[in-house]
C-alpha cells in the first residue's frame, strides 16, 4: 500500500509500505501549524539485523551521519530514555534532547519526541517501523519512517518537509547501508 494509505494523509513518500505498517503511522491530520510526511527505505538485509540498529536509541550516530555525539541524560535505553543529541557544524541547529516514547521490540517499532536543544524543529515526534520486505522477508527489510513536526516562524509546511525528508532520507540510507554491511560479516 503506498504510504499515503498508511494514514499519514500528509507528504510525499517514496515507494510501498507494508500493510502492517498503517496503524503506527496514523497521525491523523498534522493541524494547523505543523507539517508531517513519511520515507520508506529498501534495504538489503534481514529485519533482525536493520532493528539490531534502530532500537539502540543511545547511539543514534550508528547510523546518523549528522550527529556527532549522543550522552544520555536519564533512564538506561527504554521508554522514558531521555538523551542528548549534538549534531555536526553546518546545520541550522546545534543540540537536540529527545525522549524514547516506544520501543516495542516484537513489533520493531521506534518513536520518540523531541522535548528540547537548539535548533527550528519544535515538537518534533517520529515513529519508525521495520518489516521483513513482503518480497524476501528473510533477506531484506522496509523501513519506514514518519513525523510530525511544528512549521518553523518565517518557513512554509513544503519547506520545512523537504528539509526534514532530506534529513530523514539521509538516515535511512545510511541506516541501509550500516545494516547491510552488519549482515554481510554476521553470514
Ligand atoms: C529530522 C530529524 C533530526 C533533526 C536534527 O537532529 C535536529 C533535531 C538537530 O539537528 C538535526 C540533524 C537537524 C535539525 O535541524 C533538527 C531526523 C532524526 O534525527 O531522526
Amino acid at each position: 500500500v503506498a504510504a499515503s494509505t498508511v494514514g499519514m494523509r500528509c507528504g510525499a513518500h517514496d515507494g510501498e509500505v507494508p500493510a502492517e505498517a498503517a496503524r503506527h503511522h496514523e497521525h491523523g491530520a498534522p493541524g494547523p501549524g505543523r507539517c508531517c510526511s513519511a520515507v520508506v527505505q529498501h534495504v538489503a538485509a534481514p529485519a533482525a539485523a536493520v532493528w539490531s540498529v534502530v532500537r539502540r536509541f543511545d547511539q543514534p550516530q550508528a547510523y546518523k551521519r549528522f550527529v556527532r555525539s549522543c550522552a544520555l541524560l536519564a533512564g538506561d535505553g527504554g521508554v522514558g530514555t531521555l538523551r542528548e543529541v549534538r549534531v555536526v557544524s553546518g546545520l541550522p541547529a546545534a543540540s537536540s534532547r529527545e525522549r524514547l516514547e516506544i520501543l516495542d521490540d516484537e513489533s520493531h517499532v521506534l518513536s520518540f519526541r523531541v522535548v528540547g536543544g537548539e535548533h527550528r524543529l519544535q515538537n518534533y515526534l517520529s515513529v519508525t517501523t521495520v518489516h521483513p520486505s513482503p518480497a524476501a522477508p528473510d533477506a531484506a527489510t522496509v523501513v519506514v519512517e514518519s513525523y510530525m513536526v511544528d512549521v518553523p516562524p518565517g518557513n512554509t509546511p513544503e519547506d520545512t518537509r523537504v528539509f526534514v525528508d532530506t534529513i530523514v532520507r539521509c538516515n535511512l540510507q545510511s541506516l541501509a547501508t550500516t545494516a547491510e554491511k552488519l549482515a554481510a560479516v554476521s553470514t
